[in-house]
């Protein structure tokens, strides 16, 4: 070595052994420790015993600070390429990637031998699940490939440089060519020509493509082809489209070509394209059975999504996914596909538009409310289950004079709880109910209004026993003016007329229930038809209390009786409505003593209790939504025409 690596070397072996320097350093220092027997062995300045030697020396204690765990002698790399092999390494949730390419499947034996088998064969007629038609109409041609394996296949001709391929397409009958040469790029194709479909199009007879992108299946012969043949076949070969039509292809269903079932799309061969292996698989899973009423000549689509969608919940209404037959069901209207056909006598004068409105939209069940829900009122409940539920459960004894009224009217202040019990009666009457509010009549159907009553009423009296309860009725019904509008004026006459029939016909099982904040506007004639009005009055203290009580069992909560006794004292004056109020402003309390930092990570549980202290703030905010003035009016509207005690 020369005089200046020496000097080198030596500084390099001094530094490492004075224990100065760290890990890196000392590896650093050996690395170049180690390129330098290698400069000197290349330039001769080594013999190759003593470079060997002093390289695996070197080398070795090179590994050994790179290998050695203890911090400060060593890195760790072990550990470190370890891991990073291992993240490096593919493992089998990577996406798998065949390792099969078109060239590499030409090499495969059965490839080959079934390539053979083909160039041997008469080409004159196009192998069935093949299926690449080069149209030859002089608006432009097609070009449909009808599998990714057939498109493929098609590739794996073209590379192979099969010609007779080509020439088994121009010699079709009636085909135009493309020279082999020329032939576009099957995307290029479909890009350019305006005719061609944009993506692959499934021509094997049985299975078409739908738009929507799901499989369709042909159910029958004659009522199908009307609804793809010009859209699901862009090709121009009529003769294909023409069997397709005639139903003569496979026919998954009623197919021709064998028992109902049957797939083999063509006699004489057991081969099934994997397209048709699928559908079969599919078919057999879901054993379609055809459904009864149904019209023949109907997509299969159509079927099977029949009521699929519809939302289901507990008090959702039920709807059969049969239709229902002629006869079935007296009163209903029938919902076949097309417009429901009324069959009871009494509603055969009403649209059928109008009937299947009613039937759909006001009759609705909404939330469970159970009796109990309702706090206080003790005596309107009451009232209300002799004339709604005890009647409805035993009509014989609840004859004559013993007959319920026929109209109800439950008037009182905002926020009550007068809507909660028309919701109540919805659901433990077990009376069909209608729930219609004035504004569906007066707004949503304008001019219809009265046509709209009418049925209701008819409908109604279809569905014995049945409810219809009105909702702020007093938008409905108020006091008739000269001045208003002909057309509310029509509804209300219309509606004055049905309450007098339904409330006078004795045979007849239907409760008008109407329930407004406004009694003092309602019109006189139907205050008299409303027979039974309930003042549904601020809740008491026993109520504000179950209120609370009822609210507060749902929630985390530190509430002492004392403090609650304190809170019912405190809220005189409330309707239960305010009283809600007031607890979902109290249960706001521990969230806004949160502090703004922590509200993003803490755990529902941290969250303190409800204390009394948080129904005293919310009582500084909270007020009474009824004044003392409006209640001495409805008090006196009470004592002359309510019918409480
Ligand atoms: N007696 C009650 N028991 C329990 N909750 C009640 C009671 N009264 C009112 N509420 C509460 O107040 C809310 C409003 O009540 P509701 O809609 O029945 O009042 P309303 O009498 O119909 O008022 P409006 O006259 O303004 O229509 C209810 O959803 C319920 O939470
Ligand atoms: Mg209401």
């Amino acid at each position: 070595m020369s005089g200046a690596h020496l000097d080198e070397w030596q500084r390099r072996s001094f530094d490492i052994s004075s224990g100065s320097l760290t890990p890196e350093q000392t590896a650093d220092a050996y690395r170049a420790h180690i390129l330098s027997i290698q400069y000197a062995w290349a330039g001769s300045q080594l013999s190759e015993a003593g470079a060997a030697s002093l390289l695996r020396t070197y080398c070795e204690r090179y590994a050994a600070v790179l290998d050695s765990d203890d911090s400060r002698t060593g890195l760790n790399n072990y550990a470190e390429s370890v891991l990073h092999l291992a993240r490096s390494q593919k493992n089998y949730s990577d996406k798998w990637e065949s390792g099969l390419t078109a060239d590499s499947l030409l090499k495969l034996a059965s490839v080959q031998k079934m390539l053979g088998a083909k160039m041997e064969r008469d080409f004159s007629v196009a192998p069935a699940d093949v299926n690449i038609t080069v149209g030859q109409e002089s608006r432009g041609s097609s070009y449909s490939v009808p599998l990714p394996t057939v498109r493929s296949e098609a590739t794996m001709f073209k590379n192979a440089g099969v010609s007779h391929f080509n020439s088994e397409v121009n010699h079709a009958p009636g085909n135009s060519t493309f020279p082999s040469s020329e032939r576009p790029r099957d995307s290029d194709f479909i890009a350019s020509n305006p005719n061609s479909i944009s993506r692959p199009v499934v021509q094997a007879q049985s299975v078409y493509n739908h738009p929507s992108g799901l499989p369709q299946i042909n159910i029958g012969s004659t009522g199908g082809p009307q609804n793809f043949q010009s859209s699901f076949y862009p090709t121009s070969n009529s003769a294909k489209r023409k069997n397709f039509s005639n139903g003569e292809g496979f026919d998954v269903n009623q197919g021709q070509h064998g028992s109902r079932g049957s797939v083999d799309p063509r006699p004489g061969t057991k081969f099934k394209s994997a397209r048709e292996q699928f559908m079969v698989e599919q078919q057999k899973k879901h054993s379609y059975q055809p459904q009864r009423g149904q019209t023949p000549g109907l997509g299969a689509a159509m079927k099977k999504s029949l009521g699929a969608n519809r939302p289901r919940g507990a008090f959702s209404k039920f709807v059969s996914p049969i239709p229902r037959q002629e006869g079935e069901d007296g009163c209903s209207s029938s919902s076949s596909h097309q417009e429901p056909q009324i069959v009871d006598e009494r509603l055969k004068n009403f649209e059928p538009k109008i009937v299947e409105l009613i039937m759909s939209e006001i009759m609705d069940h909404g939330a469970p409310v159970a009796w109990e829900d309702i706090a206080g009122l003790e005596f309107a409940k009451t009232t209300i289950k002799e004339i709604v539920v005890w009647p409805m459960l035993r009509p014989d004894i609840f004859t004559g004079l013993r007959g319920p009224p026929k109209g109800i009217l439950l008037f009182g202040p905002p926020g009550t709880g007068k809507t909660l019990i028309g919701k109540c009666i919805a659901c433990q009457s077990g009376a069909t109910f209608f729930s219609i509010s004035a504004s569906s009549l007066t707004s949503k159907w304008v001019g219809e209004g009265e046509k709209m009553v009418r049925a209701l009423f008819a409908i109604a009296r279809c569905h014995q026993p049945a409810v219809i309860f009105i909702d702020e009725i007093d938008s409905l019904l108020s006091q008739r003016t000269d001045g208003e509008h002909d057309s509310s004026r029509r509804i209300k006459t219309e509606f004055l007329v049905q309450l007098d029939g339904a409330t006078t016909a004795a045979e007849d099982r239907i409760l008008v229930v109407g329930a407004t904040n406004r009694p003092q506007e309602i019109d006189e004639a139907a205050r008299r038809r409303l027979a039974k009005r309930l003042y549904i009055p601020l809740p008491e203290a026993a109520a504000r209390k179950q209120i609370v009580v009822n609210l507060m069992a749902k929630e985390k909560n530190q509430l002492r009786q004392q403090e609650l006794e304190s809170v019912v004292t405190a809220s005189e004056g409330f309707s239960g409505a305010d009283m809600t109020l007031l607890c979902r402003e109290a249960a706001l309390g521990p969230i806004r003593s949160i502090q703004l930092s922590d509200i993003a990570t803490i755990t529902a549980d941290q969250v303190r209790p409800i204390l009394y202290g948080d129904f005293q703030e919310a009582l500084k905010t909270v007020r009474p939504s009824v004044s003392t003035k409006e209640l001495d009016m409805y008090e006196e509207w009470n004592n002359t025409y309510g019918c409480g005690r």
